[in-house]
């Protein structure tokens, strides 16, 4: 008996090791087309499809980065040539993956394309839909995983309307411009590798709360 309690504690205090060991996770999501394989692209160093008509990535692809796990989520929403029940289907898959995962994920990434996520917005409104990049976005600060917003392809906005550009981006989101006072905001031209090191700098801040975080949970 004593030694069966004996053994069990020890299976038990290595199951507790290896959770500890775990590598959190770090979902990279977005539309089609908005610069997801370019950034896991430059951030891994790995030769990632990155492709001119939306659609290019379909599956979940999973990038060890060391200290975390990167995930490049295929694009969700409207893809040109691609059937509505595998836009669907992928989009059901996405969240799927991410609330299933939960417990795994430190935090996302949400990646929007500067110009036509107002564009979209507008077009989803007058129909009296709720945009799915907002709902995306919604949806991954419910799981409260503190998503970094990467607003992409600044160099299609001029230099001189970037600050009005990306304050109506707040507001839509339903923040409060000005848009420099929210942490989770990151202008970037990721073709350019511009913006690159704040994401870098913002993903290890999240994932090395994530790690002190789960540790304590662990030890009680
Ligand atoms: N103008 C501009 N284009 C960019 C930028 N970043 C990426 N692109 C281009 O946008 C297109 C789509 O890029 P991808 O990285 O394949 O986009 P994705 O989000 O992975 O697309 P899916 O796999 O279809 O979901 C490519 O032609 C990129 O070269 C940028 O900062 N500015
Ligand atoms: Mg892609």
């Amino acid at each position: 008996m004593t030694d069966f309690f004996e053994r069990y504690k020890k299976i038990k205090s290595v199951k507790i090791k290896s959770k500890k060991l775990e590598k959190p996770k770090v979902v990279v999501a977005g539309r089609s087309n908005v610069g997801k394989s370019t950034f896991v692209r430059h951030i891994t160093g790995k030769n990632v499809r990155v492709g001119k008509r939306p659609g290019v990535t379909l599956k979940i692809n999973e990038y060890d980065m060391g200290n975390y796990i990167l995930v490049d989520m295929p694009g969700f929403g409207f893809m040109h040539g691609i059937d509505k029940k595998v836009q669907e289907k992928i989009k059901d898959e996405i969240v799927h993956y991410i609330e299933g995962k939960r417990d795994e994920i430190a935090t996302a990434i949400q990646i929007i394309d500067a110009k036509s996520f107002l564009e979209i917005v507008e077009r989803w409104d007058q129909r009296g839909e709720i945009p799915i990049d907002i709902e995306m976005f919604d949806f991954l600060n419910e799981l409260e995983l503190n998503p970094i917003l990467v607003v992409n392809k600044m160099d299609k906005i001029k230099k001189t309307q970037w600050d009005e550009h990306l304050n109506k981006i707040v507001e839509t989101l339903g923040y409060k411009p000005p848009w420099s006072q929210w942490e989770f905001v990151v202008p970037a031209i990721l073709k350019e590798k511009k913006g690159l090191d704040e994401i870098k700098h913002k993903i290890i801040e999240r994932v090395n709360k994530f790690k002190s975080q789960k540790t304590v949970d662990i030890d009680i």
